[in-house]
Order: structure tokens, then C-alpha cells, then sequence
């Protein structure tokens, strides 16, 4: 359990053990926190230029969880692949914690659409993978994989391989796979898309239980607007034709996101607002 505390905690600890002034800088120091300044992206082809992105500046706080929604083709995913370091800028800047992202890296932890697990390894083998990647040792891996099959609740299926389980299964595994590197951020990219309504509603409950456990900051693209009403704290809109951002929207609901909250005013009034806004 000790190997999968927050660095942050650690921090702390330390900070508190020493009481040293440097020890307690290091405990405020930001964990997790994205800038994104004057960002510009253009698809070059041989005979032609997209410009799939046009002046973006965004800021996620730390264990902030912010959602992008907006029409398909507006640049959302290409938005996240370059924070994930998957793709290049043309110009502006993306800093996390105030290092320039250059490139994909373990602290930002991605989960897709599609199910992207190691079909040939098991449940507990896929979450290890990435701290065996890092050399970390075998019994501080299973303490990794133990604690999160239990986040995810998934202990019984730690033995079985991919196709013995349900796309929601899938799923979770795949957070918890993305958790076990200790991400400082999780991208991701309509991770929900492919489930059923009901499995859909589970996963959104189950993923806040673990952002609050795990305290990771959230970037979150999703299509359904109750979602990211549900998910939120915060919400980016964005427009096509450029890919730009239109408008955010603050989440004013109860932090404790229970189904009942579907069905107070405030969440009917934004998702309201949402749709006008996305039905232009
Ligand atoms: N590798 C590429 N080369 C050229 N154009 C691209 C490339 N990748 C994406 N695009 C274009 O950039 C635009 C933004 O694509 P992107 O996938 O980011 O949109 P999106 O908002 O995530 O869409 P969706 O909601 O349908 O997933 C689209 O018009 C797409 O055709």
C-alpha cells in the first residue's frame, strides 16, 4: 500500500518530520496542474493545411476535473493528444507543473475509447505493466495491483484475461492500468463512449469515487452532456472551423455527485444552456 501513496503525501509527511522550511516548500509544490498558452495546430499534407486548433489557453488546476465537450471534428482529442505528448503543437505552449510537455510521458496516464489492454496478459499482469516497466520490484507491484483491483473493485477478476471480461470491466481496468504509473493527470478520451447506458452511469460513480481517493487531476472528453454535468467542476466548450474554445462553465453542484443530483435545477438549467450553446 506505502508504494501507491501520492507523492504529495509523502511531501507532507516529510514536510511535517522535518519541519525544515524547504520541506514544507516541497509540500505545496503544484502536482498536476496543466497550462496551456496561445496554442495553434495545423495539419500539413503534402497539397494542402488544416487548422485544427486556433489560439487555446486553458489552465486545469491541480486534481481539477475538467471536461471538453463540442461538435465532432473540433479538435477535442487532438487538443488531448498533444497534453498527452502524442501529438506536436505548430505553436503556443503546454506546461505541466511547469515543465514544457515535449513528448508522451508516465505522468500523464491516457485512457481511450477503445479498449486498449494487453489481451495476452491477465487483470493484475495489465495494471503491473506499467510499474515493472519502471524496474519497480515485484512485491512492491503486487502491493500496486492489489490496491487497485480494490479501487476498482475487480480482486475476483484479477486472474482473468481481457476477453473474460465486460467492456465496463474493460474499462476499469484500463483506468486502474493508467492509475498504477501514479499519473500526476489522466487524459481522457471518451473513455465511456462504447458502454451502455447503464454500465455508462456505474463508471461515471465509479470514477469519482477514484479521482477523490487518488486526487489526480482529470482532462475529460466526452460527446453526452450529462456526463459532463455529472463528472465536472468544470466545463470547456469548444467550436469547430477553427478548433477554438467558446465558452467555460463553472459546475455549481454539491461536490458529493450522487444520481439525485441529475435531477436538481441547477443541473437541468446548465444542460440547457449547454445544448443551445452546441446546437450552433
Ligand atoms: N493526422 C491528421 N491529419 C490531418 N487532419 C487531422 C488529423 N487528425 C485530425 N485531423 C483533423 O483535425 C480536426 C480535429 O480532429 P479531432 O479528432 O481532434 O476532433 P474531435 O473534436 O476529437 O472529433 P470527434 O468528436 O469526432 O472525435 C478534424 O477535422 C480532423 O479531420
Amino acid at each position: 500500500m506505502e508504494a501507491v501513496k501520492r507523492e504529495a503525501n509523502y511531501d507532507e509527511q516529510s514536510a511535517n518530520a522535518k519541519g525544515s522550511t524547504r520541506a514544507k516548500e516541497l509540500a505545496v509544490v503544484p502536482r498536476g496542474e496543466i497550462v496551456i498558452r496561445g496554442l495553434h495546430k495545423v495539419y500539413e499534407t503534402k497539397k494542402s493545411q488544416f487548422e485544427a486548433l486556433k489560439n487555446i489557453d486553458l489552465s486545469i488546476g491541480t486534481n481539477e476535473f475538467v471536461t471538453i465537450v463540442g461538435p465532432s471534428g473540433c479538435g477535442k482529442s487532438t487538443l488531448l493528444r498533444i497534453v498527452a505528448g502524442l501529438d506536436e503543437l505548430t505553436d503556443g505552449s503546454v506546461t505541466l507543473d511547469g515543465d514544457e510537455v515535449i513528448g508522451p510521458g508516465a505522468e500523464r496516464g491516457m485512457v481511450f475509447q477503445g479498449y486498449t489492454l494487453f489481451p495476452w496478459l491477465t487483470v493484475r499482469e495489465n495494471i503491473e505493466y506499467g510499474p515493472k516497466l519502471k524496474g519497480i520490484s515485484t512485491l512492491e507491484r503486487r502491493a500496486i495491483s492489489n490496491h487497485f483491483l480494490k479501487v476498482i473493485k475487480l480482486e475476483a477478476f484479477a486472474s482473468a484475461y481481457p476477453k473474460q471480461l465486460s467492456g465496463g470491466m474493460k474499462q476499469r481496468v484500463a483506468i486502474a492500468r493508467a492509475l498504477a504509473n501514479r499519473p500526476k493527470v489522466l487524459l481522457m478520451d471518451e473513455p465511456f463512449g462504447a458502454l451502455d447506458a447503464q454500465t455508462k452511469l456505474e463508471m461515471q460513480e465509479m470514477l469519482l469515487e477514484v479521482w477523490e481517493k487518488e486526487k489526480t487531476t482529470v482532462l475529460f472528453i466526452t460527446h453526452d452532456i450529462d456526463e459532463a454535468i455529472f463528472l465536472s467542476q468544470r466545463i470547456v466548450v469548444m467550436g469547430a472551423g477553427p478548433g477554438r474554445i467558446l465558452k467555460t462553465f463553472d459546475v455549481e453542484l454539491p461536490d458529493k455527485r450522487t444520481s439525485e443530483i441529475r435531477e436538481l435545477p441547477e443541473f437541468l438549467a446548465l444542460k440547457r444552456e449547454l445544448g443551445q450553446l452546441l446546437k450552433h
